[in-house]
């Protein structure tokens, strides 16, 4: 009884065990840095010689989350604690067919992309479609963005370093990407033609020595996360605002500063300039309300997976300089 009574005062005083999960995809081609940016957003710390990803490698970030007021999902006044989990899919084509078991229920998707292989960038369109085609969506949005995709998203430019060497020194390292910078100067190529793709992740340097000097745009991250638990456990309070184009498969670039982040703590450092981060802040229509699962206590469990993906790995990290503390999962 006083044990009870303990946990029970400990749990108001704490706000509780994790309120619940929002699923994030994170895909883009084999080789970009899909997982070492999966590492330094949960561990604060780069991994020096990552394996390829077989199948998918589940992630899980814990995270603290403001909310002033109640909703349907969630009552108070409160700060709680969520899990994010980043589903890292392989960017290998040898999972081009059976990768679409991992695209269920998920409510945002983490683009990844690499600055000094330009045809990464292009083929994130051929990533939007692939999920909007084949994914299911917890919390969708009203209307749509690249290639139907109904979920929120943000697109990371990474290998910043290599890029800027290329710079420099002139050249690409690569026969493609060396045609398609000839033919784009020649105007024959509309960049509108891609995805409409952020400026660089980490700032002006690679992800090794962001990690390193644990410098990177986590805040951008963590506030695309927030956005994810708010709209998924407070959309009912969300502001009637549509940053999306209204027509689906159509590529528009839609500024981050276009959308409000009053609740949210890491607002005033977010930089306008970025275009980082991507979202529709409309609610759910009443219908896909009735498609969300309801807020759980625990996270979402993975979906049936293959034989051919025995060697998942599941690991559960934090960054270092979390304020909260993550306790050990089984995902
Ligand atoms: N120079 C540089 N190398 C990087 C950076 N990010 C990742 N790498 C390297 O790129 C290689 C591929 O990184 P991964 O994280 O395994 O790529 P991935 O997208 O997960 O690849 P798949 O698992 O095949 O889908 C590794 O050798 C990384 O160390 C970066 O910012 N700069």
């Amino acid at each position: 009884m006083f044990w009870k009574e303990k946990e029970r005062r400990n749990r108001d005083k704490d706000g509780g065990p994790p309120c619940g999960q929002v699923r994030v995809l994170v895909v883009g081609d084999s080789g970009v840095g899909k997982t070492s940016l999966v590492h330094l957003i949960t561990a604060g710390s780069a991994i020096p010689h990552p394996n390829n990803t077989v199948g998918c490698t589940v992630n899980v970030k814990h995270t603290t989350y403001r909310h002033s007021g109640s909703s349907s999902s969630v009552k108070g006044d409160t700060e709680r604690d969520f899990f994010v989990e980043l589903w890292d899919i392989s960017g290998h084509e040898r999972y081009k067919d059976c990768r679409a078991v991992f695209y269920k229920q998920i409510n945002g998707v983490l683009f990844v992309h690499d600055l000094s292989q330009r045809n990464t960038k292009s083929n994130l369109q051929k990533w939007a479609s692939e999920i909007a085609l084949n994914g299911s969506f917890s919390a969708p949005l009203e209307s749509y963005g690249p290639c139907g995709l109904p979920i929120p998203y943000l697109v990371i430019g990474n290998k910043v370093d290599i890029a800027e060497k290329q710079r420099t020194t002139g050249s690409s390292g690569n026969l493609v990407d060396a045609a398609r910078l000839w033919v784009e100067k020649q105007g024959l190529l509309s960049i509108s033609e891609e995805l409409p793709v952020t400026n660089s992740f980490p700032a002006n340097t690679g992800l090794i020595s962001a990690a390193k000097d644990a410098r990177f745009d986590k805040e951008s991250i963590l506030k695309f996360f927030h956005t994810l638990i708010r709209r998924r456990y407070f959309s009912d309070e969300l502001p009637s605002q549509n940053t999306w184009s209204a027509s689906p498969i159509q590529n528009s670039i839609y500024h981050s500063d276009e959308i409000s982040f009053e609740d949210d703590k890491y607002n005033k450092s977010f930089s306008s300039s970025s275009e980082a981060y991507r979202s529709n802040t409309l609610p759910p229509l009443p219908a896909q309300r009735n498609l969300m699962p309801p807020p759980t206590f625990y996270p979402q469990q993975p979906v049936a997976i293959s034989d051919s993906f025995d060697h998942q790995r599941f690991t559960t990290s934090e960054i270092s300089n979390t304020s909260s503390k993550r306790s050990d999962i089984n995902v």
